[in-house]
């Protein structure tokens, strides 16, 4: 399980109090509220990005004890943005970008998001966003996580490459049991993709 029990996390002052949020494996969680809930910030505290001031986070019975990019347990934990041309270096073709976690089995993870060979060679100004999302979901799959976290993943995405796209974390799930937990506004997105969802609530009046 990935457990985060009485977050409480922000910048300078917290935008989440005692925020208590469980993804079980296989399970798929969305998480929802207004702009400005803090729905970013508990992903990306469940992502061991960003250390919460209070609380802490469990993945799989293990207290979580570092909170950067680096930390030996995020490998444990894929991530993925809604924009996926700021995850992407512009430089980097597509093949390059999913190649720097896969290694050697970049065209098995193109395939598994269907994303052809012609594609793979080319720049992130060179596609669209859906098919550079394709390609950061595969790059977020390289490493067989345990869990998988999107935030707001297929806001910037038309619907059929938003279905394409859950369908595809769908049948990793099936293969590995992965959990996901989903971010999303969408609320019709979240009652056909999640199975529960939290709602965090609306911010106080500054
Ligand atoms: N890096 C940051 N530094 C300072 N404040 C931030 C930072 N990121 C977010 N915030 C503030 O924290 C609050 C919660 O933001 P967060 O992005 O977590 O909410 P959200 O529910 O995901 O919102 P949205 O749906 O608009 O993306 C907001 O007031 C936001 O301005």
């Amino acid at each position: 399980m990935l457990t985060g029990t009485g977050i409480t996390a922000g910048y300078r002052e917290p935008v989440v109090t005692g925020v208590s949020l469980t993804v079980r494996p296989g399970q798929t969680v969305g998480l929802a509220g207004p702009s400005g809930s803090g729905k970013s910030t508990v992903a990306r505290v469940l992502a061991l990005l960003h250390k919460p001031f209070a609380g802490t986070v469990e993945i799989d019975g293990e207290e979580v004890t570092g909170f950067r990019f680096k930390a030996a347990q995020r490998t444990r934990i894929g991530v993925l943005f809604q924009q996926p041309r700021l995850s992407v270096d512009p430089r980097f073709t597509l093949r390059r970008a999913i190649a720097e976690p896969a290694g050697d089995r970049v065209e098995e993870l193109a395939d598994l998001v269907m994303l052809t060979g012609d594609l793979l060679d080319r720049r992130p100004h060179e596609v669209s966003d859906g098919q550079l999302q394709r390609a950061c979901l595969a790059r977020a799959l390289a490493l067989n996580p345990r869990y998988l976290i999107c935030d707001e993943m297929t806001t910037m995405l038309d619907a059929s490459t938003t279905a394409a796209l859950v369908g595809v974390i769908r049948a990793y799930q099936e293969r590995t049991n992965a959990g996901v937990l989903a971010i999303s506004h969408d609320s019709r997105l979240l009652a056909r993709w999640a199975d529960e969802t939290v709602t965090l609530s609306a911010p106080p009046p500054r």
